[in-house]
C-alpha cells in the first residue's frame, strides 16, 4: 500500500473575537477549555470560528490551523466527508473538503492504517470532509445530485507486504447502494479509502467516471465524501459545529449551511441535541452525528464506513434509510458494512474475503 500524503502545514489559529456565538459555532463552551492532551495540544488555541458583524455566520473564518480536507483542527485530523463539487478535473473548484476530527483521538487508529508510512508515525492521515454548496442539491429531489460511477479496476493492495486486497475490482453507480461486506480485517476500509484517494494501490486503479483517481484532494474536489468508521468528530464541538463548521469552512453560503446542519441532524434524531458537546454523547450518537455530517455534504460519492455498528435497530434502519434517499438524490454510495440486513437493503454486494472480492448480489 502506499499510504497518500495528505499533510498539510500548519499555522497560528486566528483570533477569535466575542462574536456571536448564536451563530452556532462558538458559543457554547464558555467556561471549557480545550483538552490539549486530547487535542495534541492544538485545540487549546482553537480556531476562531468567530465573528464578527451583523451575519457572523458569513465571516466565519476557521483560521488557518482548520483544515477542511483533513477534517478538523489537528495535524493528525483524519475524517472526512467530501462534498459536492464539480468535476475530477475542475481543479478550480474550491477544495469542498470538510469533516473534522479535531479533539477525538480514539478513533484514529481505525480503518487502514499508514502503516508507519505515513506522514503523521503511524497514524494514516484520514480521509477528510468535504462539503460545498449545492443549492440544486438541498431540496433532496430525486436526481438532483449528479453522483459518479465508482470504478475499481483489479486492484491489489498490501501492508508491509501483506496483501489484503487482490485482484478485487467492482463498479458503483449513481443512484444505488452498493453494500462491501466481509469478516473483520476483509480490507472493508482499506477499499473505501482508495476509493477516496487516501490509499493507493500496488496495482490497478479507481476511476471516478473516467478520472483516476490519484489522491484525496481530488476526491474532494470530486464530491467524495467518507464518513470514517471511527466517526472522526470533533469531541470538543457540539454536535451542530460538527457538522456546520466544515461546510462554512468550505464555502458554503451560510444560510445553507445552518439549514443543511439542521436537517441533517433532525434526520438522524439529533436535532435536539444539536448544542451538546459531542464527548457528552453517546457512542450511538456520536456515530449520528458524524453520519449527518456526511449527509450534509451533498456528496457525488458517499462511503459510508460501517456507520449503523453502534446503532439500535430502530437508527440503523433509518440511517440506511438515509443513505438510500442519498441515492435516490442521485449520489453513488458504497456502504461497509457488517449487518446482513443493512447489506440487504442495499442494491449490490461485495463480499471481501481472504483479499478477494465477489458480488454476491446485485450490479453487472
Ligand atoms: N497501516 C496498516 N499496516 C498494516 N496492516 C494494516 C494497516 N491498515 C490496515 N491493515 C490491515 O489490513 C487488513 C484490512 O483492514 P481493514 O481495516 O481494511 O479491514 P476491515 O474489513 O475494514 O475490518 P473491520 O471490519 O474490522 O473494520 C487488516 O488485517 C488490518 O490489520
Amino acid at each position: 500500500m502506499k499510504p497518500l500524503d495528505t499533510d498539510r502545514t500548519t499555522g497560528e489559529p486566528a483570533d477569535r473575537t466575542d462574536a456571536d456565538p448564536a451563530a452556532g459555532v462558538d458559543g457554547h463552551r464558555t467556561g471549557r477549555t480545550a483538552d490539549a492532551a486530547e487535542t495534541g495540544g492544538d485545540v487549546g488555541d482553537r480556531p476562531s470560528g468567530a465573528v464578527a458583524g451583523a451575519d457572523p455566520m458569513a465571516r466565519f473564518d476557521p483560521g488557518p490551523r482548520y483544515h477542511a480536507e483533513l477534517g478538523g483542527y489537528r495535524d493528525e485530523a483524519i475524517v472526512d466527508f467530501g462534498g459536492e463539487a464539480p468535476t475530477v478535473s475542475g481543479s478550480d473548484t474550491p477544495d469542498p473538503g470538510a469533516g473534522s476530527r479535531a479533539g477525538d483521538t480514539e478513533g484514529i487508529g481505525a480503518g487502514p492504517r499508514a502503516g508507519g508510512t505515513g506522514r503523521s508515525g503511524d497514524r494514516s492521515p484520514g480521509p477528510s470532509a468535504a462539503a460545498e454548496g449545492d443549492a440544486a442539491d438541498t431540496d433532496g429531489s430525486a436526481g438532483s445530485r449528479a453522483g459518479q460511477v465508482v470504478r475499481v479496476d483489479d486492484i491489489t493492495i498490501s501492508y508491509g507486504g501483506h496483501p489484503v486486497l487482490a485482484d478485487v475490482s467492482v463498479r458503483a453507480m449513481p443512484g444505488q447502494l452498493l453494500a462491501v461486506t466481509g469478516p473483520s480485517g476483509a480490507g472493508k476500509t482499506t477499499l473505501l479509502w482508495t476509493i477516496a484517494g487516501l490509499v493507493a494501490p500496488d496495482t490497478g486503479a479507481v476511476r471516478l467516471d473516467e478520472q483516476q483517481v490519484r489522491d484525496r484532494d481530488q476526491t474532494l474536489a470530486a464530491g467524495v465524501a467518507l464518513i470514517p468508521q471511527d466517526n472522526g468528530l470533533a469531541a470538543i464541538l457540539t454536535a451542530q459545529e460538527n457538522v456546520l463548521v466544515p461546510l462554512l469552512a468550505t464555502g458554503v453560503p451560510a444560510d445553507e449551511a445552518v439549514a443543511r446542519t439542521e436537517r441533517t441532524l433532525a434526520a438522524v434524531g439529533l436535532g435536539g441535541q444539536a448544542d451538546q458537546l459531542v464527548e457528552e454523547l453517546s457512542g450511538g450518537q456520536q456515530q449520528r452525528v458524524a453520519i449527518a455530517r456526511g449527509l450534509a455534504a451533498n456528496a457525488r460519492v458517499l462511503l459510508a464506513d460501517e456507520v449503523t455498528s453502534e446503532l439500535d435497530a430502530q437508527n440503523r434502519q433509518r440511517v440506511v434509510e438515509l443513505l438510500r434517499e442519498q441515492a435516490w438524490q442521485g449520489a453513488t454510495v458504497v456502504f461497509a458494512t457488517h449487518d446482513p440486513d443493512a447489506a440487504a437493503a442495499c442494491d449490490a454486494e461485495l463480499h471481501l474475503r481472504d483479499g478477494k472480492g465477489e458480488l454476491i448480489r446485485g450490479g453487472d
